[in-house]
C-alpha cells in the first residue's frame, strides 16, 4: 500500500516487504536518476574528478551506517554507480532502498551530479 512519508526524514524500519511494482513506479517518480535494474534500486551519479567520487562514497557511507542498510558501489573516474536491495527482503527492493536512496540524492556531495 503506497504511503505518504517524507523519505528524506523516514528512518530504515526492519522487515521492510518488498515493494509491489505499483509501489516501485510511485517511489521512482520521486527519484530522478534512479531506475529499478534487476532487483535493485540503481543510482547512477557523475562528477568531475575521482576526488569528488571519494568524497561522494564517504558520505553514502555515513547514509548507510546511519540506517543499518547498505548499497553496492561502483566507483571508477568521474562516475559512482549506487545499487540499493534489500538483503532481509531476498534481495529485493523496499521502501528501506528508497529511504536511502533519497537521502543519497540529497547529499551535499551529490549536488551537481551530472549522471
Ligand atoms: C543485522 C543487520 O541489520 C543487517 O545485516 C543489515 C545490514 N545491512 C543491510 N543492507 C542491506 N542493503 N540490506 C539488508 O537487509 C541489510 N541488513
Amino acid at each position: 500500500m503506497t504511503q505518504t512519508l517524507n523519505l528524506l526524514t523516514a528512518r530504515c524500519t526492519a522487515h521492510a516487504p518488498a515493494l509491489s511494482a505499483q509501489d516501485q513506479a510511485f517511489y521512482l517518480a520521486q527519484l530522478p536518476g534512479w531506475a529499478v535494474e534487476g532487483n535493485a534500486l540503481v543510482g547512477r551519479f557523475g562528477f568531475d574528478n575521482f576526488r569528488e567520487v571519494m568524497d561522494f562514497a564517504n558520505a553514502v557511507a555515513e547514509v548507510a551506517e546511519t540506517h543499518d542498510h547498505h548499497p553496492e558501489l561502483s566507483l571508477r573516474y568521474r562516475q559512482a554507480v549506487v545499487r540499493f536491495s534489500t538483503h532481509s527482503a531476498g534481495d529485493q527492493v523496499t521502501l528501506n532502498d528508497v529511504i536511502c536512496a533519497v537521502q543519497v540524492s540529497h547529499l551535499p556531495e551529490a549536488a551537481g551530479q551530472r549522471g
